[in-house]
């Protein structure tokens, strides 16, 4: 693609709107708009899946070298306000620091942005100001550009994964419904026969015989309809548990990567689609088949009345139809903004009560509060725009089909007096051609509902097009776990890992040997790359190259459920869940044993505190309000990894609440354990416990004896 070709003349190119829905992709969603602009177009998922991009965001260098990788050539600009209409639309523009955003339109007082975070927007300069940091970036096509389409479809089945079941209560909606439909064509016919049959011939028995007759009809119809509901009430009750299920399941084996770039209430909001999804397909979907159905049988009754009139029917039926599918846009781009401003809100109300007391002790619950008021007044003026847009589109509805209506029955009329109708054919006439309007208008409105649909589907999407974690089942035959007498030995060889390809290494060609049984001290700089370690270990990051073998097994090919089924671990931020304290140890094992439970509370020194309690092991505790003290849960969770019978314990500073002397009688009663011992710490006491000291520095490892090691730190780190 050349240069000339990136020439705009108004028509044809559309910048898309790319919602992030990672904290930190807004770079990433702005290449991908203007990638899209120019024709090689994306969704966000496959983007992704391409570039990955730290949790940390894009720089401006790694976005020009993403824009590079995809036929894009970047200028970069130090700029002032008043030149921003020099600028080469779109383009990307420095915002608040902290973000970036696709500038589309200068106008004179404001400019338009597709903001990844917040949709289209229009800024007003005084805003632009604020926000513009003073730097853009032009994206134009090179010669390598290539025009194509790269999405990841959204089908229906993995969507909702297997639903089984339904079949024949679908069957069974679907037959009553018919059943419905024909009592519902028969209802005109009763006006038409009384004014035509009964009032012209004074038959007093044809009109009781004939009442009597639609008075059956009517119970029938309302026997169905309670029926009907029933049945869709259980149609939709199972559909919902079954479908959420499979997507929680689908969500619990995402990897950890996955949540660890998300917003809490984002993923909560992109959960909650599927109840909308859901809602509208069970409520609409039949209804909507029947509605294109009775549609045209109406359609055929009309025009065996009379086919001019009829015409004028289909007229106001398009002129409906116009109506509502101008109207699809701008609902749907109030829709998406009503949304995401939602999840925000949702996303400020669940960070404000888990960090509920650090906002106190910083006095900053006004400071929260406006920002809880801000997202929420946000969202609330989306859904105002919403209801604007209902009213204004319904109204024109109103007038257009309240208009046709007096008109028809006026051409009508004329029919009867020019003799071509009976009166009785007037009424029916117009009574099925109420039927027929409100059907095809039904239609229609499912139609679009159903696009809109497609908003939550690609909300969705984010979670079911996600690929689970790999190499969980095993690919070669492991030894039984009792085989070991102690735990088995760690060979790390060449492991290298960073976050993104554009982030610095954390690990680079690191290896390290433990044997088995051998208890290490893993120890380094804040930030050197421990934690990290410790994750590689367990399989929940995957390393850019190197291999990691425990028992001389690589743990891909022992299946990464096995491999952890062997490892207790201890981990910096884990949490107590909502139940007793021996469902925490047992974490909610169906069969726990008490036995175990006890013992695991006996290494980890927390049997005396918990046999202390009113209601000692069944007393509850919760990830919020738990009633135990830092050192206590720490404990807890240690127990919880010794109640596995773990063959590798791996602690990443799992004693940093403890005092010294509980320090070191729980590491005395973890060396009586034949497991191999990874302990990640910074203070003396721990590092002592341990056999050896591996230090991490620059992203390798090197062995040490833990004594000297801790003689080299000096007196600071002996008294900690
Ligand atoms: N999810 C992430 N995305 C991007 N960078 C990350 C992520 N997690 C950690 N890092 C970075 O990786 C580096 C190593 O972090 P890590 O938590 O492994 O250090 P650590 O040695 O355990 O530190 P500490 O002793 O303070 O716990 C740090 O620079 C950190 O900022």
């Amino acid at each position: 693609m050349s240069f000339a070709d990136s020439l705009i003349f108004g028509w044809g190119r559309r910048l898309p709107m790319l919602q992030q829905a990672q904290a930190a992709e807004c770079g990433l969603a702005c290449v991908g708009m203007i990638s899209c602009y120019y024709g090689h177009t994306f969704d966000l998922v496959t983007l992704r899946h391409r570039f990955s991009t730290s949790l940390k965001g894009a720089t401006l260098a790694d976005i020009m070298l993403i824009a590079h990788r995809l036929g894009m050539v970047g200028r970069a600009l130090r700029l002032e306000m008043e030149e921003l209409n020099q600028l080469r639309t779109p383009c990307i523009l420095h915002w608040d620091l902290n973000h970036f955003v696709v500038l589309k339109k200068v106008h004179r007082n404001k400019i338009t942005i597709h903001d990844p975070a917040r949709g289209i927007r229009d800024v007003p300069m005084e805003e632009v100001s604020k926000s513009f940091t003073g730097v853009a970036l032009e994206l134009l096509p090179s010669a390598s550009f290539q025009k194509k389409e790269e999405k990841q479809s959204v089908s229906m089945r993995k969507l909702v994964g297997g639903v089984i079941g339904l079949r024949p209560v679908f069957a069974q909606i679907l037959i009553l419904s018919v059943a419905l439909e024909l009592f519902g064509l028969l209802t005109p016919f009763f006006m038409q026969w009384v004014m035509d049959l009964v009032l012209v011939s004074a038959d007093r028995d044809l009109l009781s015989l004939m009442g009597a007759g639609f008075i059956i009809i009517l119970v029938l119809q309302n026997v169905i309809t309670a029926l009907r509901s029933w049945v869709m009430t259980w149609f939709s009750s199972v559909l919902s548990v079954q479908w959420t299920t499979n997507v929680f399941s689908w969500l619990m084996g995402l990897p950890m990567t996955f949540f660890e770039q998300r917003h809490v209430g984002d993923v909560v909001s992109r959960f909650g689609s599927i109840s909308t999804i859901q809602n509208t397909l069970t409520t609409r979907f039949i209804s909507t088949v029947l509605d294109g159905v009775m549609a045209f049988i109406t359609l055929g009754m009309l025009f065996a009345y009379n086919g001019k009139l009829t015409l004028l029917v289909i007229g106001l039926f398009v002129a409906y139809s116009l109506v509502r599918f101008l109207s699809y846009r701008p609902f749907r781009q109030a829709n998406e903004d009503q949304i995401i401003a939602m999840a925000r809100a949702q996303t400020q109300l669940l960070e404000t009560i888990r960090g509920v007391q650090a906002v106190k002790l910083n006095n900053k619950q006004e400071v929260r509060l406006a920002a809880y008021a801000n997202a929420l007044v946000e969202a609330t003026n989306k859904g105002i725009a919403i209801q604007r847009l209902t009213i204004g589109f319904s109204t024109l509805q109103g007038l257009i089909s309240g208009v046709g209506r007096i008109v028809l029955i006026w051409l009508a009329a004329m029919q009867v007096l020019d003799g071509n109708f009976s009166a009785g054919m007037l009424v029916a006439f117009i009574s099925f051609s109420d039927q027929f309007i409100g059907r095809a208008a039904g239609l229609i409105d499912a139609i679009i509902d159903f696009r809109m649909l497609r908003l939550h589907g690609e909300r969705l999407a984010d979670i079911v097009l996600t690929d689970k974690e790999d190499n969980l089942e095993p690919k070669v035959a492991l030894p039984a776990k009792n085989e070991q007498v102690t735990g088995p030995g760690v060979s790390v060889t060449d492991l290298s890992f960073r976050y993104a390809e554009t982030e610095p290494w954390i690990l680079e060609n690191c290896s390290f040997e433990i044997a088995p049984g051998e208890s290490v001290a893993i120890v380094g700089g804040s930030g050197e790359g421990k934690t990290t370690l410790a994750k590689l270990l367990l399989g929940l990051l995957k390393p850019e190259q190197g291999t990691i073998e425990v028992g001389g097994v690589e743990i891909r090919k022992q299946g990464l459920l096995a491999h952890r089924e062997r490892i207790g671990c201890v981990m910096q931020d884990d949490i107590l869940f909502a139940g007793s304290v021996a469902d925490n140890i047992s974490f909610f094992d169906a069969t726990p044993d008490q036995t175990r439970v006890e013992l695991a509370a006996l290494y980890a020194q927390i049997h005396e505190d918990i046999i202390d309690m009113p209601m000692g092991y069944q007393t509850l505790v919760g990830d919020m309000g738990s009633s135990l003290s830092g050192g206590q849960v720490q404990r807890v969770l240690l127990a919880r990894a010794l109640y596995r019978q773990p063959e590798i314990l791996i602690l990443d500073e799992a004693s940093s609440h403890l005092d010294i002397e509980r320090e070191r009688l729980i590491n005395q009663a973890i060396k009586q354990m034949d497991v191999t011992r990874i302990i990640i710490a910074h203070r003396a006491e721990t590092i002592r416990s341990a056999d050896r000291v591996i230090v991490i520095e620059k992203g390798k490892a090197r062995s040490q004896d833990a004594d000297s090691f801790i003689s080299r730190q000096g007196p600071d780190m002996i008294q900690a």
